[in-house]
């Protein structure tokens, strides 16, 4: 059986995501990504499944943060869930003056809060979970959780269904310790991680490479390095898989340009076909090859 660490505590959006990834497998609960990373680095976990990018609220920088530190990780699967929030209280308890949940959760619930809770204060909690756990010991009054919380926790809902976009979406990867890729399928997103030196042009240099063969980006991020003020470095997501030949020259191509960190190629969850430019396919790539190939033998020109 593997042994999945992932962001909870119990109840967590991201356990969803992880019983929908490995279904079966052990899985384990940790109190922050950071630490779920870290299970999988220290060999306690076989992999680890964390939040990477919500549709109100953009990435989720801890995993971005804890993927681009530290010894190398890789994501080999990804899953979208539905983001819709049940608001939980106390059975019985009374007047609403604390509402808490993890940040992301909280600012997609703000006009909810506004309009439902005006009196209560937000308060920031680890996670969706975290927050459940806290108004079952007193700490708060309410929490903005996961559906799924009110089955873990001695809680009533107060509210279900609550967001303040419909449709809202989370998207979580599944990491492992670098080792052999899943095959491409056709539909697969590639991640990697610049880090581009501080002159012009260089992200437009990198955006280029992948612009001229015909790749499209899914994201595109920046963070500060965190070590000298004003340098970024770029998380950036592609259709394509580091398999096929015309991604294959695309990664060659940046990692002449930068410092490049691998973080995966997987099938996307969304299963959408990669888009192939004219003449921009991984054929036209090998008959370019095989064309060249022919000139250094002598056989052609
Ligand atoms: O706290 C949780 O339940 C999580 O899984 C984290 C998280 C996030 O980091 O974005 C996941 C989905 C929701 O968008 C809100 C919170």
């Amino acid at each position: 059986m593997l042994r999945i660490a992932y962001f909870g505590p119990q109840g967590t959006f991201t356990e969803q995501a992880a019983r929908a990834l490995a279904p079966g497998e052990d899985l384990t609960p940790y109190e922050t990504v950071r630490l779920a990373l870290q299970a999988v680095r220290d060999g306690a976990a076989d992999a680890a499944c964390v939040p990477i990018e919500n549709s109100v609220e953009g990435v989720v920088p801890t995993t971005l943060d804890g993927l681009s530190d530290g010894d190398p990780l890789v994501a080999t699967a990804e899953t979208i869930l539905p983001i819709h929030f049940s608001v939980l209280k106390r059975p019985g308890s009374g007047e609403i003056r604390t509402v808490a949940s993890h940040p992301h959760a909280l600012a997609q619930v703000r006009e909810w809060l506004e309009a439902n809770l005006p009196d209560a204060t937000p308060v920031a909690s680890s996670s969706t979970a975290a927050a459940a756990v806290g108004v079952v010991e007193g700490d708060f009054d309410a929490a903005v959780s996961a559906p799924v919380a009110i089955e873990h926790y001695p809680l009533e809902e107060l509210a279900t269904g609550v967001a303040d976009v419909r449709d809202a979406q989370t998207r979580f990867l599944m990491v492992r310790r670098p080792g052999e890729l899943p095959a491409p399928t056709g539909a697969d997103r590639t991640s990697i991680v610049a880090a581009a030196v501080n002159r012009t042009g260089t992200l437009s240099d990198l955006l280029v490479e992948l612009a001229g063969r015909g790749i499209n980006l899914t994201r595109i991020d920046a963070r500060p390095t965190r070590s000298n003020f004003g340098e970024y470095r770029f998380f950036i997501d592609f259709e394509g898989h580091v398999a096929e030949p015309r991604i294959i020259d695309a990664m060659t191509a940046l990692r002449r340009r930068c410092h490049l960190r691998f973080l995966g190629s997987h099938p996307r969850a969304d299963e959408v076909a990669a888009t192939i430019e004219e003449g921009a396919g991984n054929q036209d790539f090998l008959d370019a090859q095989a064309w060249v190939d022919a000139v250094l033998k002598g056989e052609g020109a």
